[in-house]
């Protein structure tokens, strides 16, 4: 799409190890729009780093084509290759800022030396530089440890650094490759929350490659399922965690909104028993729903099941719940749930 930051079509990447060829990456075509924080998940060897390295061609396709910032950086159909001029992506590399799991920071380098370290070729004056460095510490939240050396700090102030870092050169786009992997829970919000300051402050496109669920749906926009080379599919947190009935989805983002398992798991027969799951996306839905299916159509409704969950700002509710009453008051209750924009899905025999 015309807002697309990075295309992808088509993209395969094999390697060659031995006499086997691995399919790393296999005909994947999505985009990431502009500004968008948009996750890539799935488990370990699904291609996520192989793909994502492709957009600054720090891996090649072996077919397909890349378009970043609007431009082909690379593209081969057949054996016949457009690629984008050493000196342009030398230059465009700037704008696509990384970060990893290691932080990969100079030791005998203060913290506001590593970030200058990355100023080098800015072609501004040392002074210029200094401030700059400075702003981007503060940028992250580190101007009071611009002197300490990086075995002085956390990983979480590690990460901070290689941030400032990375964003040295007014990047366009942030690649965060499993970046907050090593972190405890409370330096991997602080980071995760520090990147969509970021993203909010810079409109800076934030790609985030992880395997932690958890981090996609704080603050992610979008996200693409990766497995066994494939994007396995692509939508808003809503479709993915909450609509998605692919196994493959489900087995990476969890069954939480999965009535049928859920019930499996719960030793549920949905056989002679009027189970109806209900999602809600406001959290002060629950109670009122039980209590108006009594009241307006003398429908009980036990709670076989429930859960709320945050994806970003939006919470979404899932209640299993069994109705008793007469087929035809339960069938308005039903109609009435619908009209609160509830999402209504009968379970009865399906599993
Ligand atoms: N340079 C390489 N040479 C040979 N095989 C490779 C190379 N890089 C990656 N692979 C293989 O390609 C597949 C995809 O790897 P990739 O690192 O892209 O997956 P991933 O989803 O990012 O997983 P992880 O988070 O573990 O890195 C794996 O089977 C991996 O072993």
């Amino acid at each position: 799409m015309a807002n697309d930051i990075v295309q992808f079509k088509d993209v395969s990447v094999d390697f060659k190890q031995d006499k086997k060829v691995v399919q790393a990456v296999s005909d994947v075509s999505f985009g990431i729009p502009e500004g968008q924080i948009f996750g890539i998940a799935g488990y370990s060897g699904a291609g996520k780093s192989t793909l994502v390295r492709t957009i600054n061609l720090l891996q090649k396709p072996t077919s397909g084509e890349v378009d970043v910032f609007g431009e082909i950086f690379y593209k081969k159909v057949g054996k016949e290759v457009t690629l984008i001029s050493e000196s342009k992506l030398r230059k465009e590399r700037r704008k696509i800022g990384m970060i990893f799991q290691h932080y990969n920071l100079l030791d005998e380098k203060t913290v506001q030396q590593n970030v200058e370290f990355a100023l080098k070729h800015s072609g501004l004056k040392s002074k210029q530089i200094s401030e700059k460095a400075v702003r981007l510490l503060t940028d992250v939240g580190l101007e009071k440890l611009a002197k300490y050396y990086p075995s002085q700090l956390s990983g979480g102030q590690q990460q901070r650094v290689a941030i400032a870092r990375a964003l040295a050169n007014d990047p366009k786009i942030l690649i965060s490759d499993e970046a907050t992997s090593a972190l405890d829970p409370e330096n991997t919000i602080q980071i995760l929350d520090l990147l969509k300051d970021l993203n909010r402050k810079y409109q800076l496109t934030v790609i985030l490659i992880t395997h932690e669920m958890d981090a996609i749906k704080r603050i992610c926009d979008e996200v693409a399922i990766m497995d066994s080379g494939k994007v396995v599919e692509i939508g808003s947190l809503i479709d993915i965690f909450v609509k998605s009935t692919n196994p493959v989805v489900r087995q990476i983002v969890g069954n939480d909104f999965d009535a049928l398992s859920i019930l499996k798991s719960l030793n549920i027969d949905t056989n002679n028993r009027n189970l109806v799951k209900l999602v809600y996306y406001s959290q002060e839905i629950s109670q009122p729903i039980i209590v108006d299916l009594y009241a307006k159509f003398n429908v009980s409704a036990s709670i076989v099941y429930a859960d709320i969950e945050e994806f970003g700002s939006q919470t979404v509710g899932i209640m299993i719940v069994d109705l008793n009453g007469d087929d035809a008051q339960i069938k308005q209750a039903l109609d009435y749930l619908n009209g609160l924009d509830v999402e209504v899905t009968e379970l009865r025999g399906e599993a």
